[in-house]
């Protein structure tokens, strides 16, 4: 009986670390190889060797269990713990090491970017920050992480292809292969041209106008209690969904909110949105048309358009509306620089003359090229950029499939990043290290992007400002992105007065409002709204 309890156990123990080196050398494995492993392993080992040795007593398959997931537990624990692991010098907690569920709540509950900004202000630049991955601030590693030299997309993008039952979309920004990334990325390049977005402008500037009439009219008769946030979203959809007119009608801004959760079910909302636009619009100079374009009507050009009209979707709206909450958050909070750009935006408007109503009807009337000569509305979307970075944690990278390895340097410190482990760049923290932007670190100052490289009252170092990423996978609608929020900051700062609507609503919230869920999300944002005389 003893020895056959000792055979079972033995039999277990080494089919245990077995499996532990076999998922160790080719993780990751299929869901299901993983599966099939840790279910079937035991009982088949134990019921093998009781068929071999036929004096080896009766067969046990739950004291085989029950020794082989013991001792591949501790096998896994007492590895992610030695010093053989490849990132075991990298600082960081020990439950991290063991396990990402830490890391897992914090994600759950949107406060990711907090979690990780703390365990860096700790550790350092470079944390470990699960068995297997790390997180890294120091602005030498950018390039080798993110640049042209850099990795392709890590693990988290895994089983992210959209699908609506019968057809699988890759996206873009899924893609975790190079080669299929550059040939991808193509058409996003040509419909981001400085002549396209020209014409993009063409559509933007009656949506500012509508945006701000809208106000307008909330605010006739004096002052209009406004969720702004909700607003500002509704604006970002506009051009797609017409939400302006009709209201949120069919939740996509509701929906959108939690489209990280619920990627499914706005998936087959966003495809059934392409095929309209893609049956109605392409012949219009948006983004489509251009996708369109570059396609060269191949039979991939439904697919393209559906794939370019989630991620675009998905990519455009809601990360703009992000960045001009926070920076109406910002100003308000900090009256002196609201009063500063409200000054500039003044003159501007004033110099060239676009205070007259009716001029401002047409989409022909278009000073996006002079907006982006405003340095102090630069600085303002700068520094809200800054501190409020759109993806907060989340330009996450791993070694190519097939190359083995990643060697990482900067200064005297060499980490080799072995197939398997990967690393997140945490703009949160990077744009918050006081290395680089000094002093006031946390405060909103958007003179330091004013000053020059001999200023001695700011270090602004510009290398570790990253909002739109860097490398072969930057953001593909940057310029797009800085238009539009040019535009609808400078308006909104011109024709109306702005408040928050305390003390119905507490601006505090706005902060502990927003989520980190690979984009920032927000809550609201109510102000007191009223119009400003003209004369
Ligand atoms: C303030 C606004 C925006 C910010 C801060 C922003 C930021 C970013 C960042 C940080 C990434 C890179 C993710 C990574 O490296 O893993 C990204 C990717 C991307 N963004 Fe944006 N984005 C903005 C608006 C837009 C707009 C308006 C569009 C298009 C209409 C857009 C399209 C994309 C696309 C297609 C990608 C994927 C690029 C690739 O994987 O090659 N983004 N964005």
């Amino acid at each position: 009986m003893v020895a056959n309890l000792q055979l079972t156990a033995g039999a277990n123990v080494l089919t245990a670390l077995a499996t532990h080196m076999w998922l160790k050398t080719y993780d990751p494995v299929s869901v299901w190889a993983a599966a099939s492993v840790l279910l079937c392993a035991p009982p088949i080992v134990t019921y093998g060797l009781h068929t071999l040795i036929p004096t080896s007593g009766s067969y046990n398959p739950a004291l085989a269990y029950a020794v082989f997931y013991v001792t591949l537990f501790v096998s896994v624990c007492a590895y992610r713990l030695s010093p053989f692991h490849p990132l075991a010098k990298i600082p960081g907690p020990v439950i991290l090491r063991l396990t990402k569920l830490r890391i897992a709540w914090a994600a759950y509950i949107g406060k990711n970017h907090i979690y990780i900004k703390a365990l860096h202000d700790r550790y350092g630049p470079i944390v470990r920050t699960g068995p297997n991955e790390l997180s890294v601030i120091d602005k030498d590693l950018l390039p080798q992480i993110l640049g042209n030299q850099g990795m392709p997309k890590g693990p988290q993008w895994d089983g992210r292809a959209f699908t609506d039952g019968t057809r699988t979309f890759d996206t873009l920004i899924a893609s975790r292969n190079t080669a299929q990334h550059a040939v991808m990325r193509v058409p996003w390049n040509k419909a981001f041209t400085s002549d396209a977005v020209k014409n993009y402008e063409e559509l933007l500037v009656p949506r500012v106008m509508e945006f701000n009439d809208r106000l307008k009219s909330l605010s006739a008769s004096g002052t209009a209690h406004v969720n702004i946030a909700k607003w500002l979203s509704n604006f970002a959809f506009s051009a797609d969904f017409g939400l302006m007119r009709e209201g949120d009608k069919g939740q996509r801004v509701k929906m959108m909110d939690k489209a990280m959760y619920w990627v499914v079910k706005f998936v087959k909302q966003g495809i059934q949105d392409s095929i309209v636009r893609s049956q109605k619009e392409l012949k219009k100079k948006d983004i489509f048309y251009y996708m369109g374009e570059a396609s060269g009507g191949s039979e991939t050009d439904f697919k393209m358009i559906v794939e370019s009209c989630i991620l675009a979707t998905v990519a455009a709206a809601d990360t703009t509306a992000s960045v001009l909450c926070n920076a109406m958050y910002s100003l308000l909070s900090n009256p002196e620089k609201y009063k500063t750009l409200q000054q500039e935006v003044d003159k501007f408007f004033a110099e060239h003359d676009i205070d007259a109503g009716a001029q401002l009807e047409g989409a022909e009337v278009k000073f996006g090229d002079a907006l982006a000569g405003l340095k102090y509305l630069n600085a303002v979307i700068n520094e809200t950029m800054r501190l409020f970075p759109v993806v907060p944690t989340g330009l996450h990278r791993a070694p190519e499939p097939g190359t083995g390895s990643k060697v990482l340097q900067s200064g005297s410190t060499v980490i080799v990043l072995p197939e398997g482990n990967s690393v997140n760049v945490a703009l949160y923290a990077l744009h918050r290290n006081p290395r680089y932007f000094y002093p006031h670190t946390e405060a909103f100052i958007p003179e330091r992007w004013l000053s020059s490289s001999e200023d001695k009252d700011f270090v602004t170092v510009r290398d570790a400002y990253i909002p739109f990423s860097m490398g072969p996978a930057n953001c593909a609608g940057r310029p797009l992105a800085l238009m539009e929020m040019r535009y609808s900051l400078a308006f909104l700062i011109r024709n109306f007065n702005m408040e928050f609507d305390t003390p119905k609503h507490d601006p505090a919230l706005w902060i502990e409002g927003l989520r980190d869920q690979y984009t920032l999300q927000k809550g609201e944002l109510h102000l007191r709204l009223s119009s400003r005389n003209r004369a």
